[in-house]
């Protein structure tokens, strides 16, 4: 395993029944792509945190392979796994007695980094996560917010720049409104460290937003339909995922197409005045500017240019074609 860049992940036919009897996870197949953000989604008790502990060998499976970048993990010793998986869970897990510095620097002092090294890595990823390592890093963890905790736990597990981060409904645990920044914040971040990612959410919000492909599980880990969040909503493989990701996926659809930058109507002799979008927003973004605007249309924005104008018809015919056409 190289332990500089993202590495894919493969669970072959796994299974995990519980020594009680339960069988968690009947049998699942599921293949993530180095770099990619996977989504596991699904009712509760249908074995989302299982999974995810099975990656890392929190828990052994009971039969099947779990390969990451290569090499089957059920074989790798899982103390020395563990260091190259980073793991946020809900109630993050810091240690009340360390500081913010020593929390985030854990793995990389059980790794034998020299000093100087942890320091520098560790005010990077505060800054990363948008924390101020002068200000916030000789606090404990009490002396922050839950929000900020939450982002000590991401810089926490980013620290030993693992290959894999799985993370168990992270963001689960504070208000919509932090959850909602720290989610923009989380997509900002990945989109510059590119680390293949699997989450657990029973949010389809959460998932739409933040997943490249998501997996919709069912009962004992059964896969019901795994793709990215457009094709999910716009076409549920039946009627499970249907109902599960809600009779409103048509609204969730406007959050995950974009504004084409053409196709457009003209600009009306005063297009140059009125509500305005830049093309790559989404369809929301553009909706929400109609409904505020008044005008009956909203300008779209490429290259700093106002390109033509969308009506509300046009958001609905955009939003029927990329049903048939959208990967
Ligand atoms: N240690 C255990 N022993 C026996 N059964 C267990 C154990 N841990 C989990 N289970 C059972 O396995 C099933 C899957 O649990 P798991 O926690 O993986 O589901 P989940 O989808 O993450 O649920 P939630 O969304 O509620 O967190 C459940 O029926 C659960 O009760």
């Amino acid at each position: 395993m190289n332990a500089t860049v993202a590495a894919s992940i493969r669970l072959e036919s796994v299974r995990k029944q519980y020594d009680d009897g339960t069988v968690a996870v009947r049998e699942l197949t599921l293949d993530v792509p180095a770099g990619e953000l996977v989504v596991l989604i699904g009712p509760s008790g249908c074995g989302k945190s299982t999974i995810l502990r099975m990656i890392n060998r929190l828990i052994e499976p009971t039969a099947g392979r779990i390969v990451v970048d290569g090499e089957d993990v059920t074989r790798a010793d899982p103390v020395a796994l563990r260091r190259r998986v980073g793991y946020v869970i809900q109630h993050v897990g810091l240690f009340p007695h360390q500081t913010i510095r020593a929390n985030v620097a854990t793995v990389p002092k059980l790794l034998g980094w020299p000093r100087d090294r942890i320091r520098s890595r560790v005010d990077e990823l505060l800054d990363l996560v948008g924390l101020d390592p002068a200000r916030h890093g000789g606090r404990y963890p009490h002396e922050l917010s839950g929000g900020q905790r939450q982002r000590v736990g991401v810089a926490r597990a980013l620290a030993a720049d693992p290959v894999v981060l799985l993370m168990d409904e992270p963001f689960s645990a504070v208000d919509p409104i932090v959850r909602g920044r720290l989610q923009e914040e989380f997509l900002r971040l990945q989109a510059s460290v590119r680390k293949t990612i699997v989450f657990v959410t029973h949010d389809v919000d959460e998932a739409v937003r933040l997943g490249d492909r998501i997996a919709v599980l069912s009962e004992a880990g059964k896969l019901e339909q795994y793709d990215v969040p457009a094709r999910v909503l716009a076409a549920p493989a039946n009627d499970f995922v249907a109902d599960f990701v809600g009779a409103d996926r048509g609204i969730k659809r406007l959050a995950v197409t974009p504004i084409p930058a053409e196709g457009l109507r003209p600009l009306p002799a005063d297009g140059d005045q009125g509500p305005a979008v830049n093309a790559g927003a989404t369809l929301r973004d553009a909706l929400a500017a109609l409904l505020e605007g008044g005008t009956g249309w909203v300008a779209v924005v490429a290259d700093g240019q106002r390109r033509g104008i969308l009506t509300p018809a046009d958001v609905y015919a955009v939003l029927r074609d990329a049903a048939t056409v959208k990967e």
